[in-house]
């Protein structure tokens, strides 16, 4: 797939990375094995979930935003209903959500022949070094992810479920790659979730994050996808302290083909966001995202500055707004874990979208943030350009990011 060659030369970093490093923990007291020796592994047995599984979409893969029928202050899967577009009958998701799936089933990943089915049982004709999976073992690859980002409890967790019915039996690299992508594509297959986008017009995203994380690029981008599929886009420059800051989203604007509603240096952004929401009424848009400013400096001031801009739009449509993204950026590693909780603080955040994952070796911290919260992760930048938002797709997440390879 051509997008997933395009990811995992972005991810290089991340799964060199990752790479360099499980070869070296299964050379350092690993023995060769002749080719025939080698058996294929089998795809890990998941074990209780850390997160309740949740189906997803096939469209899901191809989609950053998804069209669904009523608005709901959560996002949960039930909210999911035939996209109007829907490419192909069979395609079409059943809008499952069951409290009641039993903790141990395995999530879904494996349901689908796909690609790591493909790759797993994969024979080499190469002799290949295999090492006993032993504590020593285990405390390297836990170290190692640890090292990649991926936080210590869920490097734990998923270190304990690649160890369970294995303890003491020998494994490759590339069995350790594939039993590692396994792993993070369960977790990370619940949060994959495009953009829930309902019927009400205008819709309201509210786009939040620190100065820096990419919120105006990916504003552009959104902005561009949703033109594409259609839409008549409104966009506020509500970092209204910032001139540099609204001119960049203009010219976003500009690229996209969006108008860009800006208002004076200083000036409030609740009034500015007031007046973006009424034209957006007026003129019939579908959608209004509107940017904010991420001065975390003061976090008393932005948190009465977003619930003031809330507030204010609430008084146009009292559902709104209907997503309150966060940016990350993915460079930041660790960090993104206390920015979501701080804004959580401040906003009531639906979703994530994360940036720079391209040339970054700490795409890590997206597992550790979808173990951690369980937020849905919408979309993913992967470089600078205006067609570089990407849906979150975590089987090619978890190939791309373990260094997984169909070669
Ligand atoms: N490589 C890469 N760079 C990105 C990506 N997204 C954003 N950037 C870059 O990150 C820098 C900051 O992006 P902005 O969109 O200006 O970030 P912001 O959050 O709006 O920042 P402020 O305007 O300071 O509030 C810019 O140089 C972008 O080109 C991405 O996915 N990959």
């Amino acid at each position: 797939m051509a997008f997933f060659s395009k990811l995992k030369d972005k991810l290089f970093k991340s799964s060199s990375k990752l790479e360099e490093g499980l070869d070296a923990i299964v050379e350092d007291g690993g023995e060769e094995i002749a080719a025939e020796e080698v058996t294929p592994q089998p795809a890990p047995e998941p074990q209780a979930a850390p997160v309740v599984p949740e189906p997803v979409p096939e469209t899901a893969a191809s989609l950053v935003i998804d069209e669904v029928s009523e608005p709901t202050p959560t996002l949960t899967p039930e909210i999911f209903e035939m996209p109007e577009a829907a490419p192909e009958p069979e395609q079409i998701p059943e809008p499952v959500a069951k409290p009641s799936v039993p903790e141990t089933e395995p999530l879904k990943p494996a349901s689908k022949p796909g690609f790591l089915a493909r790759l797993t049982g994969r024979a080499s004709s190469q002799p290949v070094v295999k090492r006993v999976l032993d504590d020593d073992m285990l405390e390297q690859l836990e170290e190692l992810l640890i090292a990649s980002d991926m936080g210590v409890d869920t490097a734990l967790r998923v270190t304990a479920n690649i160890a369970e019915g294995r303890f003491g039996k020998r494994l490759s690299t590339s069995e350790i790659k594939q039993l590692l992508a396994s792993e993070v594509a369960r977790i990370m297959e619940p949060v994959a979730r495009p953009l829930p986008l309902y019927p009400t017009t205008p819709q309201v995203v509210l786009v939040v994050g620190v100065n820096g994380s990419g919120k105006t690029t990916t504003i552009g981008k959104l902005a561009s996808q949703f033109r594409a599929a259609g839409k008549k886009v409104v966009i506020a420059a509500g970092d209204t302290f910032r001139a540099a800051a609204v001119e960049q989203l203009q010219v976003w604007g500009e690229r996209a083909g969006v108008p860009v509603l800006t208002a004076p240096e200083g000036s409030d952004p609740a009034s500015l966001a007031f007046d973006a929401i009424t034209k957006a009424q007026e003129d019939g848009a579908d959608l209004l995202m509107i940017d904010t400013a991420g001065r975390l400096q003061n976090r008393a001031d932005l948190m009465e500055e977003l619930s003031k801009i809330v507030r204010v739009i609430r008084k146009k449509d009292e559902t709104a707004p209907h997503n309150t993204l966060l940016v990350l950026d993915a460079t930041t590693g660790q960090n993104a874990l206390s920015q979501v909780e701080t804004f959580q603080k401040l906003a009531d955040v639906s979703g994530l979208v994360m940036t720079k994952l391209d040339g970054t070796a700490k795409g890590g911290v997206l597992v550790a943030l979808a173990d951690k919260f369980g937020l849905p992760i919408h979309a993913i930048g992967v470089g600078e350009q205006i067609d570089d938002l990407a849906p979150f797709d975590p089987e090619e997440f978890a190939a791309a990011l373990t260094g997984l390879t169909t070669e």
